[in-house]
C-alpha cells in the first residue's frame, strides 16, 4: 500500500534533510502509528505520500502509484485513494455536517443519487447520524473530528492517513477517535496515524514506527510509545488502558 525505499527529503532552503534513508513498507490492511519528537519527520511522511511534496531521492509508491514519476494530472486520482484526517479538523464552518461530508462528492461530480446514499452511510459509520443537520460550531471537538473522518471515508479510500487526529482532543475523545479508526481498519482500510499521544499508542499495541531527526529508529509490530535506550523497557508515562478488540465497520471492507 505504501513503500518508501531509501527516501530522502530536503525542503528548499533547508540545510538538513527532513527525512533521510527512510525505508518503510505498509501492507494493505495494516494499522501503523508514526511516533517521534516534534520535527522528526512524521508530517513529512504524510505530505510525501499525498504528493503534496516531492521526494529528493529514493523511490516512493503509494496505492499503486509511483510518486517519483506520477504525472501531474494523475495526482488527483492518487488523492482520491487516500483519505486524510488532520489535527485541526478542516471542516467548512458554514456547512452542516452532512454538507461537509457531501461536499467532496459534489466537487467530484458524483451523481446525487449516490451522494444521498453515501453520506448517511458515512455518518452512520462514525455514529453521527443524529447530528447531520448541525453546523461544526455546534459540535464537540471529538464530534468534529468524526465528521472529518466521515468525509475522509465517504469515497471509500483503501488508505487513511491521519496526522495527529487526536491533537486537539481530551483523553476520552481521543480514545473514541482511535477506537473508530481501529474499527475502520478492521473493515479493511489501511490506517497510518502520526501521533504524540503516548497513552493511545501504549493502549493499542499496534505496529509502531518511530522517527528521530528524519530517520526510522524503531519499527515494532506491537510496540509502545517510547523505550528507554539503555534498557529497551517501556518509558514511564504510558498508561495501560484496556481496549477491546474492534468490531469491523460494515461497508468499508474491500
Ligand atoms: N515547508 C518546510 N520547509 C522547510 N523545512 C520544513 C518544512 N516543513 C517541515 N520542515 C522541517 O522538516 C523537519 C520535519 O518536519 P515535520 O513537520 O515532518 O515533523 P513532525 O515530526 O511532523 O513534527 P510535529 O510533531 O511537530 O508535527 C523539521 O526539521 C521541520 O522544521
Amino acid at each position: 500500500m505504501i513503500r518508501f525505499q531509501l527516501v530522502a527529503k530536503t525542503y528548499p532552503r533547508s540545510t538538513r534533510p527532513a527525512l533521510d534513508d527512510v525505508d518503510l513498507v505498509v501492507e494493505p490492511g495494516e494499522f501503523v502509528f508514526l511516533v517521534g519528537p516534534s520535527g522528526s519527520g512524521k508530517s513529512t511522511i504524510v505530505r510525501l505520500a499525498l504528493r503534496e511534496e516531492g521526494i529528493t531521492s529514493g523511490e516512493l509508491e503509494v496505492a499503486g502509484h509511483d510518486l517519483r514519476r506520477i504525472p501531474r494530472r494523475r495526482i488527483p486520482h492518487l488523492r482520491r485513494q487516500v483519505g486524510t484526517v488532520f489535527q485541526d479538523f478542516r471542516l467548512l464552518p458554514d456547512k452542516t455536517v452532512e454538507d461537509n461530508v457531501a461536499y467532496v462528492l459534489h466537487v467530484l461530480g458524483t451523481p446525487p443519487v449516490e451522494v444521498r446514499k453515501a453520506v448517511p452511510e458515512a455518518l452512520e459509520t462514525v455514529g453521527l447520524s443524529d447530528l447531520a443537520r448541525r453546523l461544526p460550531h455546534q459540535l464537540s471537538g471529538g464530534e468534529q473530528q468524526r465528521v472529518a473522518i466521515a468525509r475522509a471515508l465517504v469515497r471509500r479510500p483503501p488508505l487513511l492517513l491521519a496526522d495527529e487526529p487526536t491533537g486537539n482532543l481530551d483523553p476520552d475523545a481521543s480514545l473514541e477517535i482511535v477506537r473508530l479508526l481501529e474499527r475502520i481498519n478492521a473493515g479493511g482500510t489501511t490506517v497510518v496515524m502520526a501521533t504524540h499521544d503516548d497513552r493511545i499508542v501504549d493502549a493499542l499495541r499496534r505496529r509502531v514506527v518511530q522517527l528521530d531527526a528524519g530517520r526510522i529508529v524503531r519499527d515494532e509490530a506491537t510496540g509502545g510509545y517510547l523505550r528507554a535506550p539503555e534498557t529497551g523497557s517501556p518509558c514511564a508515562g504510558g498508561s495501560a488502558v484496556a481496549m477491546p478488540s474492534p468490531a469491523p465497520v460494515e461497508g468499508h471492507t474491500r
